[in-house]
């Protein structure tokens, strides 16, 4: 029998729940996961500029979510069956690339949780340049990338479906996709505990025993 586990995101965003949700069944083929999207605050403004802000609202994000004795959410959270909290932010920042040098490109940060053993790991996506008429938009109009991507490609709601890199790579790479990476790379030290500590452990750990019990009988 598979292990069953909760897993939280902190978006309603259909892009990166299915994400997360992709990420995490092909991270762990022997447990099931239900998904629960919810919004967490992550303290930034809608678009985050660089590095450290988009990090600092992933960060909250994923805390604000999952962590115990933070309300109901909190409690739930903390619960036997809660394996992770997932939080992923978009960002925008300077380019430093020859050719693209002092440009915007457009990336993530993902942080995955474990709420009771307070383990915590995060990475960053990889990133896309983004051209001129987007980064006139956001930078005159004070855009944020979704809304700027909407209008100049006349698009409704082009950040919950294939995203700003759906569109300039003709489909070749969508958003759910592009964060899939990203979130298998955040999740790694929860597949490999006994390289990155043993407070990654607690999934694997519940869901061998899960197997383990499922096989027995
Ligand atoms: O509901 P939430 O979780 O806030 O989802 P979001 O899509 O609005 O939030 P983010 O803060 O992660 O994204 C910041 C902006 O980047 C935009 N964006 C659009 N396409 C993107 C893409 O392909 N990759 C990354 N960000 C993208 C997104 O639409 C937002 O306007």
């Amino acid at each position: 029998m598979l292990a069953q586990r909760v897993a939280y995101v902190a978006s309603k965003n259909p892009v990166k729940v299915n994400a997360v949700k992709r990420a995490l069944e092909l991270c762990f083929p022997a447990v099931v996961f239900s998904m629960v999207g919810r919004e967490a605050p992550s303290g930034v403004p809608d678009q985050p500029h660089g590095d450290n802000q988009t990090l600092e609202g992933v960060a909250a994000a994923s805390v604000g979510l999952g962590l115990p004795n933070t309300g109901a959410a909190g409690a739930e959270a903390a619960s036997a069956d809660a394996a992770l909290v997932v939080a992923i932010e978009g960002g925008v920042g300077r380019s430093s690339g020859p050719g693209s040098a002092g440009s915007l490109e457009c990336f993530a940060w993902v942080c995955v949780r474990d709420p009771v053993t307070g383990a915590e790991s995060t990475a960053r996506s990889a990133s896309f340049a983004l051209p001129p008429p987007l980064v006139d938009l956001m930078v005159r109009d004070g855009l944020e990338l979704g809304d700027a991507d909407d209008k100049l490609f006349r698009r409704t709601r082009s950040k919950q479906g294939s995203g700003t890199i759906g569109h300039l790579s003709n489909g070749v790479l969508d958003r759910t996709e592009f964060y899939v990476q990203a979130a298998v790379c955040a999740l790694l030290p929860f597949m490999q505990p006994q390289l990155y500590g043993k407070e990654y452990g607690r999934l694997l750990a519940g869901a061998d025993e899960a197997g383990g019990e499922g096989r027995g009988g």
